[in-house]
């Protein structure tokens, strides 16, 4: 479980984000979604959970089976990004992140090397390199990219190119994935394919996903869980269904007046 303790990180006057609370998986590969109007704090939650920011206040603490049935928490407050990736926390931006000259299967190729130790090289075991090859293949599989897996990322339509990404997270083998609004900038008519393989992907492989999204329609459709920001602290959270039944909350999110 990921958990965020008394988060406060203020931006001279302001407080974008003030005394979050809030636990990530408690049921393994739930998928929560974070939503808010503009400004709200949303990208800056995401970005103290991942390390990109320093909180002012508070912690970021992972909790972790140990085997015995009992967990041990560890508090990666001050680790920095690149190694949080090492607690199995990957980050996905809002602009999508590949190798533009390389193929589909060539980036995916490198997130799954990145895991890693060394990269593997010509001397190593043909069976390392079969593993790598076996895990690409899942992937290219599970984010619905083999036929265009030889293509050049950069040709590649929007919503696949967000696939692509995507799919390179998941290459990095996390047990949460932050996803900063994944839909932005696909066509509508997209939007619903590519969520819907990133929460097929993330059930196959039990990863607790926390994603920023405007779209109420795709969040009532599939989250497990809701967490509404106002000015940098939780307004709700709870099931989606409060989407349809809090008539303060639909008032902030959605501007319904009646
Ligand atoms: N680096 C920064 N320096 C100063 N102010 C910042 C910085 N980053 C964010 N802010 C401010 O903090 C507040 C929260 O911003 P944040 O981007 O987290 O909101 P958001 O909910 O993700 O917004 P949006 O939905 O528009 O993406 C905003 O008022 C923003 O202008």
């Amino acid at each position: 479980m990921l958990e965020a303790r008394n988060l406060r990180k203020e931006f001279g006057e302001l407080r974008a984000t003030d005394d979050v609370s809030l636990q990530f998986g408690t049921t393994p590969g739930e998928m929560v979604f974070i939503v808010g109007p503009n400004g709200a704090g949303k990208t800056t939650l995401v970005n103290l959970l991942t390390g990109l920011l320093e909180p002012d206040q508070g912690s970021v603490v992972v909790h972790e089976a140990n085997g015995d049935g009992t967990t041990v928490e560890r508090d990666i407050t001050n680790v920095d990004p690149e190694r949080r990736v090492n607690e199995g926390l990957v980050r996905s931006f809002q602009i999508v992140h590949v190798f533009e000259e390389m193929t589909v299967r060539e980036n995916v190729r490198v997130a799954v090397l990145s895991r890693y130790d060394r990269l593997l090289n010509v001397r190593s075991r043909d069976d390392q390199h079969e593993d790598v090859e076996a895990t690409v293949d899942d992937l290219l599989a599970q984010f619905r990219l083999e036929e265009t897996q030889h293509e050049v990322a950069e040709t590649l339509p929007h919503g696949d190119r967000k696939l692509l990404d995507v799919a390179m997270s998941f290459g990095l083998d996390p047990e949460y994935l932050l996803l900063d609004e994944p839909t932005s900038g696909v066509a509508t008519r997209e939007k619903e394919y590519v969520i819907e393989t990133i929460v097929e992907a993330s059930e196959a492989r039990d990863v607790t996903t926390v994603t920023i999204e405007h779209d109420m329609d795709l969040v009532k459709a599939y989250a497990d869980r809701l967490v509404v920001l106002v000015e940098g602290r939780v307004f709700r959270e709870g099931e989606p269904t409060l989407l349809e039944t809090d008539d303060e909350l639909r008032r902030v999110l959605l501007g319904v007046t009646e």
